[in-house]
């Protein structure tokens, strides 16, 4: 299927429409332009679990313990409201835009970094980093990548990329150097540096399932470590072989360093910035304490994220958490969000509360999995077309924070 034309979007605000609304999605969508798949949001996860192994499934979907703070996610959404305004003029066209990282980028959304993309549909990475270009929607690679940096910088072509770190100990900062160093060279702009995986959560479904992507036969997310030159180096002095002879023990070896079961420190940080010539951004903050920490080191941003609900069990739900943060150091640092966004208006409600952009996780996976690159353009499309026709009928006239902003937002327990 070619391209579809029904509205959304994101960066093609030079030919404005104003009846594109109905024209493309109802009209052309119903009579001979069909979806890939379906436009509702609630059912993406369903579809996309049919199609993959029980092990993808688990992976994906799965949570930290019992799901207590993914389900907090999803539920804090529903605790705040948007109040329509009427009798504002509109333009038929309103402004999608964000303000991060000293750019105007022309849609608040990303694509969260997601590992292992191969697992869920074979052209991984390099699928979603050519739908998020298409999109004008950064895409921000993780270092447990199926794909080469390199590779996914080829797929992405001219869209904005950022990439995330999983950062090895101190002991091996010439390995953190030449990843950074790759990342840098492939053109992409800033660091994102996760603060809460440095080991896997408690995962019953991968647990049951015996199941870790690292530790296929086939080697899945560890591409960006066995094409190091910096990593084969250190294999070979270590072991006495190369990577090549021996692939399993270079994959165990690698995972020990990405994922050393203990934590960085503030201090550490300091390093990054010797060595990262551009804007880095802390992922997976969630209290107002530790932000304020991150404000005084002189990073560009922190995103509020529990990972999805991936890491801990018990967790508070990250919108929750957003308002305080944002009040906290929202005019220091850029604040992005992530952690349970499924549809247009979960986008808006975060973006209320003081997020500067929102990063979504599952659900453009989910659109891989269901369709590859057309799959992710889908979801991302469906996204900022719910997103935008979302404020366009409260009547407000942009995503900047003088138009959405908490005045929009009511508390539904409030109300009772
Ligand atoms: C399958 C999967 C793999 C992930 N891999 C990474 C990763 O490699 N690096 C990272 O920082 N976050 C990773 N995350 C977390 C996401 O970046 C993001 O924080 C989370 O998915 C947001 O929650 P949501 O899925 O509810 O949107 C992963 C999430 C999923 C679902
Ligand atoms: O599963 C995750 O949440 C994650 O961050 C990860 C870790 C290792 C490989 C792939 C993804």
């Amino acid at each position: 299927m070619g391209e579809m034309e029904y509205h959304y979007h994101a960066g093609k605000r030079s030919d404005p429409n104003p009846i594109e609304y109905e024209t493309s999605i109802y009209q052309k969508g119903l009579s001979y332009q069909r979806p890939p798949f379906t436009f509702k949001p609630l059912e993406w996860e369903g579809l996309a679990a049919e199609r993959m192994s029980a092990d993808s499934k688990g992976y994906l979907i799965g949570s930290a313990g019992t799901g207590e703070t993914d389900k907090k996610n999803r539920a804090a959404f529903g605790r705040w409201s948007i109040i329509p305004r009427r009798l504002v003029k509109t333009e038929s066209f309103l402004k999608l835009s964000a303000s991060v990282l000293h750019h105007e980028l022309p849609c608040p959304i990303a694509c969260a970094p997601v590992g292992v993309q191969r697992i869920f549909n074979p052209e991984g990475e390099m699928a979603a980093a050519a739908a998020a270009a298409k999109q004008n929607v950064p895409f921000i690679m993780s270092t447990a990548s199926s794909t080469s940096i390199e590779d996914v910088a080829k797929a992405n072509g001219d869209g904005v990329r950022w990439f995330q770190l999983y950062w090895p100990p101190n002991e091996h900062g010439d390995i953190t150097i030449s990843m950074l160093q790759r990342a840098q060279k492939a053109g992409f702009s800033a660091l994102f540096v996760t603060l809460d995986t440095y080991q896997l959560g408690w995962r019953p479904s991968d647990m049951d399932n015996g199941y870790n992507p690292f530790l296929r036969s086939d080697q899945v997310g560890v591409a960006i470590g066995l094409t190091d030159p910096t990593f084969r180096e250190h294999f070979k002095t270590r072991h006495g072989k190369s990577v090549d002879e021996d692939k399993s023990a270079a994959v165990a070896e690698w995972t020990r360093i990405v994922f050393p079961g203990h934590s960085h420190s503030f201090d550490d940080i300091k390093f990054l910035q010797q060595h990262w010539k551009g804007p880095i951004v802390l992922k997976g903050v969630q209290s107002v304490e530790h932000a304020k920490k991150c404000a005084e080191i002189s990073v560009q941003g922190i995103v509020v994220s529990n990972h999805g609900g991936r890491q801990s069990d018990g967790g508070c739900s990250s919108l929750g958490v957003l308002p305080r943060i944002v009040d906290a150091v929202g005019d220091k640092i850029d604040v992005f969000f992530d952690s349970g966004i499924r549809c247009g208006a979960d986008i808006a409600k975060a973006l209320a509360l003081g997020a500067k952009m929102c990063l979504i996780g599952r659900p453009y996976i989910y659109g891989l999995a269901l369709g590859g690159e057309e799959g992710v353009s889908h979801v991302l499309k469906a996204l900022l077309g719910d997103l935008e026709l979302t404020l366009h009928l409260a009547g407000i006239v942009s995503s900047s924070s003088e138009h959405l902003n908490r005045g929009v937002l009511i508390k539904e327990d409030d109300l009772f």
